[in-house]
């Protein structure tokens, strides 16, 4: 297939805590992309939210607004031809099911990820130290802790990737992928 002249797009969003290896696994995945010739973008929730999110915070109005600005995002460079790859927390159904709708009408294939990982051991693996600050009082609304996660009820695959190597998980939504012609 001649991917420049007719690619298909997707987004490909992957929800969970934080530490739960939504980046990780967006990294490996989108490398993988690469080498076969897909337009891939990722949109990690860290850096939109030093530039197209600037100023929010992590309220849940604000939190929607960041999801919302991404899904658009998205949605334009999936209906593009880009493989959209969206490593964010996005802890609210409701915020989910919107960005699901506005691919849903345009057409564009909407591939929801959840990064299932326990609390605990995101909590272990801590990279960005939030759950030590949170533990410490130095921080409160923390996703899955002492802000609300509402995990998905029908997500295309859960990982489970405290008992798999991100490889294994990445290679686990490249086949959900596969699966639906996407790749
Ligand atoms: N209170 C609180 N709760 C959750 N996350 C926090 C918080 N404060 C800062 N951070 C850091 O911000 C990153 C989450 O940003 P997102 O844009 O993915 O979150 S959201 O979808 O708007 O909820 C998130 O990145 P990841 O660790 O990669 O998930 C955190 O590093
Ligand atoms: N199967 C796995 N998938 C993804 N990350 C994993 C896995 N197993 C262990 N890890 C580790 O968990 C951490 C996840 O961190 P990160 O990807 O930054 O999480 P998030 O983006 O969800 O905050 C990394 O240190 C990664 O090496």
């Amino acid at each position: 297939m001649n991917h420049t002249a007719k690619a298909q797009g997707a987004t490909i969003w992957l929800t969970g805590l934080p530490s739960a290896g939504k980046t990780t696994i967006a990294r490996i995945l989108a490398g993988r992309l690469r080498s076969e010739n897909h337009r891939v973008e990722v949109l990690d929730g860290d850096e939109i939210r030093r530039f197209l999110s600037a100023g929010l915070g992590f309220s849940r109005e604000d939190r929607n607004t960041n999801v919302q600005r991404i899904g658009l995002v998205a949605e334009v460079l999936a209906r593009n031809g880009v493989l959209a790859v969206v490593p964010v927390i996005a802890p609210y159904a409701d915020s989910r099911e919107a960005v699901r709708k506005r691919h849903e009408a345009s057409g564009t294939p909407y591939i929801e990820v959840h990064v299932a990982t326990p609390v605990e051991v995101c909590a272990e693996r801590d990279v960005k130290g939030l759950y030590a600050r949170q533990a410490a009082g130095q921080l409160t609304g923390l996703t899955g802790v002492d802000d609300p996660y509402e995990p998905p009820l029908d997500p295309a695959v859960a990982l489970k990737t405290q008992g798999e190597t991100p490889e294994e998980s990445a290679n686990a939504v490249y086949a959900v992928l596969a699966e639906r012609g996407l790749v």
